[in-house]
């Protein structure tokens, strides 16, 4: 690729001196294309209205003539208050300015000056968010409101990017290609930054946006193809010699055939294992689609080619259950399985350690504890991570090292929109399961109010006494376990004395791996009827007889997490139900209910999961390592985000797209942003 073109820095702008400079920096405005892409984050709208068409509470601005000496008047530490009366039109009103002492000298009796704030009618206040001399530009009745700090206001950040517009318009490079433009629509590159600074209408403002998010997205999608076309040509992962008929033999003889969405996804994962390139893949499917066995076919296939495995999930439970199914499956051929978690201890945890690092042991499952460094493996092919509603990313790389950059598989029980996941998860292949095995009945779900639990208790009499079982959910409270451990103890206690007929056990996170077990156990041998607990069974446990799921408090949990718990039950043939306790009171919170009642689709309730708190706390803020964009956002705009992903897959295959000239200003944009090899196409 060519050599980045230059940046003009910003100190070259009229006005920007050594100490400004120094300010900008801190916005991270190092040259005039910074300040460019520096878009605002909202707009004021300089409509101005009459006041007596203004709404008490609401934003507006007026235009007026300072009527009296400003008063200053300081209240605790460095709190003041500034307050002048200004007559617009025929009102005369008080504008009262918070923390801002120092703009009493620039507000001069009889001086006509612009103020923007919330409107309190019925005093006749502004409270002014912004105020500055002078009637508003004549040009517009929007202006752009930045993130400013200390040093740099909002108007002085106006004022620098009109100057930019002035010195430097030609920074500003049309980078997509004529032909895309012309495609869909739209709106040329420097026209459409100068509308985001400086929009004169909606309509013009929205197809601004809409170029700006398009080309977001098609250079972020381009790098992630790129990087992904780069990665297959390097040619460094383990290459497995995968054994088909084998394969298929192990599949034949599970007792049940595979969904034609499991034989997909197990195509998709054995060609990446095949492949000379290390599998990066991420495995969704909703709660008891089928994601396990499909994991315990790629782990066959690895150990029937001569590699080690690991399975590592999040809890022990989760451990034992796993290791004991797959020991299962795996012991007729010869292949062996060993659990390690924080309880292997001693003897027993020496003994299998030894076997890991001489390759007796071809399967290992565990917790975290697998990626302890005295955990060695003699030849690790195949990470599978079960990472279920948890999109906990980092924990991910400690064990990839310890082969040589062997396959990893991660699953996880939270699908969302496939465009959206092969984006969020960014340098991973995706893989979905989008079908349930047949023969399953849709969970029947009620929303109830706490106070009929007598009822809910009748209903679960009658479960029970067709010899089903249920669990008993009640919530986790964060800031205290030990409200959390009495609110389960209250629930089993009244649960034992109202259903003596009936075996109830309790579970939850103050008992010890061993006692957890022991109650686990019981459960699935049916020795128990009712198991009370805290979210600990929420992911992935598999006990096909329960058909009852009770949730106490249920407003408490987000809809996914709702979604997972519910997916303990309905996972044999018999109907099952849901029952969701809670006195909803919030409109979100009855929303979420609703939601849950009214459908058992995994990939719709995360979709709304993802609209009711947002990106940022459904993928688990930071962690997840979502992009940055500066406009763009992927749930609202997913479908030009789908758009932008299919024309970057497209490009980066093309002879085209790494030679022509109409796509040399994106190539430039690319090495900028660190892609610095060409991707050659065979
Ligand atoms: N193709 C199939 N036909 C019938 N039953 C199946 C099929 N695949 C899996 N099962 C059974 O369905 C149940 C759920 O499967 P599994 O535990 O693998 O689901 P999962 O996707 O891992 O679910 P979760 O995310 O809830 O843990 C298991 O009892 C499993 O044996």
């Amino acid at each position: 690729m060519k050599a980045p073109r230059l940046h003009i820095p910003i100190h070259y702008l009229k006005g920007v001196g050594p100490r400004l400079a120094g300010d900008l920096e801190h916005l991270g405005i190092k040259t005039i294309d910074d300040l460019f892409a520096y878009y605002p984050y909202r707009y004021d709208e300089y409509e101005l209205k009459d006041l007596a068409e203004v709404n008490d509470q609401e934003q507006t601005t007026i235009v007026g003539k300072i009527q009296s000496e400003p008063l200053l008047h300081y209240y605790g530490k460095k709190k003041s208050r500034l307050t002048v009366r200004i007559l617009s039109g025929k009102y005369l009103i008080q504008v009262v300015l918070f923390n801002r002492p120092f703009l009493k000298r620039t507000l001069t009796l009889g001086s006509v000056v612009t103020v923007t704030g919330k409107w309190d009618r019925n005093r006749a206040m502004l409270t002014a968010s912004e105020i500055h001399a002078g009637e508003p530009d004549p040009g517009s009745k929007w202006s752009p409101v930045y993130t400013a700090c200390s040093g740099i206001s909002v108007r002085k950040l106006r004022a620098l990017v009109k100057q930019a517009f002035i010195q430097y318009p030609d920074c500003i490079k049309e980078n997509l290609p004529a032909a895309f433009i012309e495609r869909y629509r739209l709106t040329g590159k420097r026209e459409a930054v100068r509308t985001i600074h400086f929009p004169e209408d909606q309509e013009q403002l929205r197809q601004a946006r809409r170029r700006l998010v398009y080309e977001e997205f098609l250079l972020y999608e381009l790098k992630l193809h790129a990087y992904k076309q780069l990665k297959r040509v390097s040619q460094n992962g383990v290459q497995m010699n995968i054994d088909r008929p084998a394969v298929q033999k192990f599949i034949e003889a599970l007792p049940f055939a595979l969904t034609a969405a499991q034989e997909r996804v197990v195509n998709e994962i054995l060609s990446d294992m095949g492949a000379a390139f290390s599998m990066n893949r991420l495995l969704q499917g909703d709660v008891g689609s089928g994601k396990t066995i499909v994991a315990a076919i790629a782990l066959y296939a690895a150990a029937v080619s001569g590699y080690q495995g690991a399975l590592m999930v999040p809890t022990e439970i989760l451990a034992e259950q796993h290791a004991d199914q797959l020991d299962g499956l795996f012991a007729p051929y010869g292949i062996t399985t060993g659990l390690l978690t924080g309880s292997v201890r001693g003897k027993r945890r020496g003994t299998l350690l030894r076997g890991l690092a001489e390759g007796k042991i071809n399967v290992l499952v565990g917790t975290h504890a697998l990626i302890q460094p005295e955990v060695i493996f003699r030849k690790l092919g195949l990470v599978v991570t079960d990472e279920q509603h948890r999109f906990g990313v980092r924990q991910r790389g400690a064990l990839r090292l310890k082969g040589k950059e062997p396959d990893i598989l991660y699953m996880t029980a939270t699908p969302i929109p496939r465009t959206l996941a092969l984006s969020v998860f960014g340098d991973m292949d995706v893989s979905t399961i989008d079908q349930l095995p047949g023969g399953r009945k849709k969970i029947k779900t009620y929303w109830v109010q706490e106070k009929i639990i007598d009822r809910v208790i009748h209903f679960m009499r009658n479960e029970l006494e067709q010899g089903r079982q249920a669990y008993v959910i009640c919530p986790l409270i964060e800031e205290s376990e030990q409200l959390d451990v009495q609110n389960a103890i209250d629930v089993y206690t009244h649960l034992s004395q109202a259903l003596p007929e009936f075996k109830v056990a309790l579970m939850h996170g103050r008992l010890t791996p061993e006692e957890k077990e022991a109650a686990m156990d019981a459960f699935k041998k049916k020795e128990v009827q009712v198991l009370v607990s805290t979210t600990v069974v929420e992911v992935g446990v598999n006990v096909p007889n329960a058909s009852l799921m009770i949730i106490y408090d249920a407003d408490r949990f987000g809809l996914s997490q709702l979604h997972q718990l519910r997916g303990r039950v309905g996972r044999g043939n018999v109907q099952s139900y849901c029952i969701l306790l809670a006195d909803a009171k919030s409109e979100t919170s009855k929303e979420k209910m609703r939601l849950m009642a009214e459908t058992t689709d995994g990939f719709k309730l995360s979709g709304y999961d993802l609209k009711l708190r947002g990106p940022g706390d459904f993928f688990g803020s930071k962690q997840s390592g979502l992009p940055n964009f500066r406009l763009a956002d992927m749930i609202h705009d997913y479908r030009t985000l789908t758009v932008a992903r299919d024309d970057a897959s497209r490009l980066v295959k093309s002879h085209e797209f790494w030679h022509a000239d109409c796509y040399a200003p994106l190539r430039e944009t690319l090495a900028e942003s660190g892609l610095t090899q060409t991707v050659h196409l065979d």
